[in-house]
């Protein structure tokens, strides 16, 4: 089943408990899942299989940032435990990502996109300057996704504020999945570059991943609902 919905729930949780617990509530006709640091380091790759087993389609959020080796084969384990989505660091650089699609092609028919992470939504310009980069978020995100859809990418994470630039350079094809999602009225917490739910997808993002605006609300569920129906999502 291919869900209808752009929403990618991050499960940010410290437990499994916790995590399964939030996603018994959810729907997989409603919303996909994103396991990332926190949840993996503690629940392993017993995470995936629970998630799968509830029917979810699962992106694999450790942004890998390695030697162009280690990147592939860690690349290729995700493929074979058959997660939906998976991402690494664009500023590895262009052995790594060539790498990383390399080993992903070779495993027959697997399922997995490969995603490249530009410059992080928690990130401006004053950051960037800091770690060396003198070119604005703009600016570095696209000289980043070019890289990456060069490099055999199937998309890039960026914020939803770079989509529609990237979706007219690089073409509609490649996927822009963006977190930094803030339903009007949310709390920004620690993200810089953000946009609402359908802002986001009229600049032409594919996916929207959104956390504590949907985990941390009173009634999560509702929160779902609620953006989907805004988005015209019929389940
Ligand atoms: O790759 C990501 O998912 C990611 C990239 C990025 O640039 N910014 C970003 O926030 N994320 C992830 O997206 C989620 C956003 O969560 P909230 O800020 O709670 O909505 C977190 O799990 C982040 O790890």
């Amino acid at each position: 089943m291919t869900c209808p919905s752009p929403i990618v729930v991050a499960l940010d949780y410290p437990t499994i408990e916790q995590a399964t617990a939030m996603a018994k509530r959810l729907d997989p006709k409603l919303c996909r899942v994103k396991v990332g640091k926190e949840l993996f380091t503690k629940a392993g790759p017993a995470i995936l299989d629970e998630l799968h087993e509830l029917g979810f389609d699962v992106f694999l959020d450790l942004k890998f940032h390695d030697i162009p080796n280690t990147v592939a084969n860690a690349v290729a384990v995700a493929a074979k435990v058959g997660v939906w989505m998976v991402n690494v660091h664009a500023s590895g650089g262009r052995r790594m990502m060539e790498a990383s699609a390399n080993a992903l092609a070779q495993i027959h028919d697997h399922n997995t996109l490969l995603i490249a992470v530009t410059v992080l939504t928690s990130m401006d310009e004053t950051d960037l300057v800091e770690v060396g980069i003198d070119l604005s978020p703009q600016d570095h995100v696209m000289r980043l996704a070019k890289l990456a859809q060069s490099s055999g990418m199937d998309g890039v994470v960026c914020s939803a504020q770079e989509s529609s630039m990237l979706s007219e350079t690089l073409g509609k094809d490649f996927v822009l999945v963006t977190p930094g999602i803030r339903p009007a009225g949310s709390d920004q917490g620690d993200q810089k570059r953000i946009m609402t739910p359908v802002q986001a997808m009229a600049a032409g993002s594919h996916y929207l991943v959104m956390g504590r605006p949907i985990t941390q609300a009173q009634d999560p569920i509702q929160v779902l609902t609620q953006v989907n129906n805004e988005l015209g999502v019929v389940a």
